[in-house]
């Protein structure tokens, strides 16, 4: 047997499964970088698909149809594998029986409605299907064994964002996964996880590095590499900023940091169980795969270049206690009680003598709870259609290049980071 740090843990997000000639590509990265090597390889959704199960499921959940939607996402999916593997070999099959129980479950939701403090738990057994249907096509066209995670990655009942049970999770992947490895590689699914009475949990948007980086803490792999769209980590998102550099190296505190504040290109939770084991994280482009990419890990490196990270669909909520008094200690618990409660993370905060500010991310359902929650002792104010902008290892000319022409709603700065909170400007081009 070999020894299990020789194991490699691959992570193909949405864009890199997003169509035939995509998975085609993955197929070709597979046989050429990871010959000799036991390899587990997790898939996230195709494309877009978890946006499109989002609107299916809201259509379902409200009762009203979503047939129409329903349809467009199988014959996209089917599509797919009769491209691959030709017309008749799609007819009957895991496809088919996948594409069935999604089906079936979206009609169990209507009629008679489900009550509303159902949802999330809905939402996580609708979601789960993007990464399933993605895993069988993508095994099948490796010829790999394909893996359902759901009763492996043990989680609470935290719906939509799964906390891991180490101890169990770890036992279980520790117990299953060396004797499939040996016998060739493994495909699972990335973002899913199951409770303890087998219910599906998702780990929260975009967790498929996330659940590379629980895999390969289980069973200390050499290394994890996530393969993206773009050359590697860059200073800044390539979507928004003009003239972003890559991180040949950077560490994984400077990485977390950077994940914290919105980096989208890594999902803030797969830093830390590598971090513990020291497992290094390599981003590397499915479009240039042979390039060097970025390599996170252990250590110091040369100051970085300074590092833009934008964050929109943000709101910013002020609350005033009623009657003048101070902003108390007493004040804050009762508003991070309901914050925590509601489940809106604070991005950013700020109090002054008798308000309070946080810049959370928008959501019109968390949103209206909290504010039935504290509309009694505090008077409340927000904005929504916000963006927030952190520039890590800022210096007067990036200070200068983000600020101006924007009026900024909120603004902080320490030793090495500033960020601010400014409405949205319409996009006339790169930053
Ligand atoms: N600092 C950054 N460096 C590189 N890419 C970034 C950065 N911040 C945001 N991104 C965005 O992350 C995207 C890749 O991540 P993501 O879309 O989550 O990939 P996938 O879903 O395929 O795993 C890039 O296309 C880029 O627009
Ligand atoms: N499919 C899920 C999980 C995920 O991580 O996707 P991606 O790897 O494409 O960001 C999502 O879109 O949230």
């Amino acid at each position: 047997m070999q020894e299990p740090h020789s194991l490699q843990v691959y992570k193909f997000g949405g864009a890199s499964v997003k169509d035939t000639a995509a998975i085609r590509n993955l197929c070709r990265i597979v046989r050429e970088h990871a010959a000799q090597q036991q390899l587990l390889i997790v898939v996230s959704a195709m494309g877009k698909t978890t946006n499109a199960l989002e609107e299916i499921f809201q259509l379902a959940f409200t009762g009203q149809d979503c047939g129409p939607k329903l349809d467009a996402l199988r014959s996209f999916h089917l599509g797919v594998a009769q491209e691959l593997f030709g017309q008749e070999s799609t007819e009957t099959g895991q496809l088919q029986d996948l594409l069935a129980q999604l089906e079936q479950q979206l009609a169990s939701l209507q009629p008679p409605p489900a009550p509303a403090d159902t949802y999330d738990q809905h939402y996580d057994q609708i979601i789960s299907f993007g990464e399933l249907l993605a895993t069988c096509i993508v095994a099948r066209a490796l010829d790999a064994q394909w893996l359902d995670c759901r009763p492996l990655l043990r989680t609470d009942h935290t719906w939509r964002e799964g906390r891991i049970d180490w101890p169990t999770t770890e036992w279980n992947v520790r117990d299953q996964l060396p004797t499939l490895l040996q016998r060739g590689p493994v495909v699972t699914q990335g973002f899913l996880g199951g409770t303890p009475n087998g219910l599906t949990t998702t780990l929260g948007r975009e967790g498929s590095d996330y659940t590379a980086a629980i895999f390969a803490y289980c069973l200390q792999a050499q290394a994890v590499t996530i393969w993206k769209d773009v050359a590697g980590l860059l200073n800044a998102d390539p979507k928004f900023f003009a003239d972003t550099v890559r991180f040949p190296q950077i560490s994984y505190q400077e990485t977390i940091e950077m994940a914290y504040y919105g980096a989208s290109v890594i999902h803030p939770k797969t830093i830390k169980p590598l971090a513990v084991r020291q497992i290094p994280l390599l981003v590397k482009s499915f479009l240039d795969p042979t390039a060097e990419g970025t390599r996170i890990g252990e250590g110091r490196h040369e100051p970085l270049a300074p590092a833009f990270i934008r964050k929109d669909g943000q709101c910013l909520i002020s609350f005033e206690s009623r009657d003048l008094t101070f902003i108390s200690e007493e004040n804050l618990e009762v508003i991070f009680g309901a914050l925590a409660q509601v489940r809106l993370k604070i991005n950013m905060m700020q109090n002054s003598a008798i308000s309070f500010s946080v810049c959370t991310d928008f959501s019109a359902y968390r949103l209206e709870k909290l504010l039935s929650q504290l509309r009694d002792q505090f008077t409340i104010h927000y904005n929504t259609e916000l963006e927030l902008y952190t520039i890590k290892n800022y210096d007067p000319a990036s200070l200068q290049r983000l600020t101006t022409g924007r009026e900024l709603l909120l603004e902080q700065r320490s030793r090495q980071t500033f960020q601010f909170v400014c409405r949205a400007l319409p996009v006339t081009g790169l930053l």
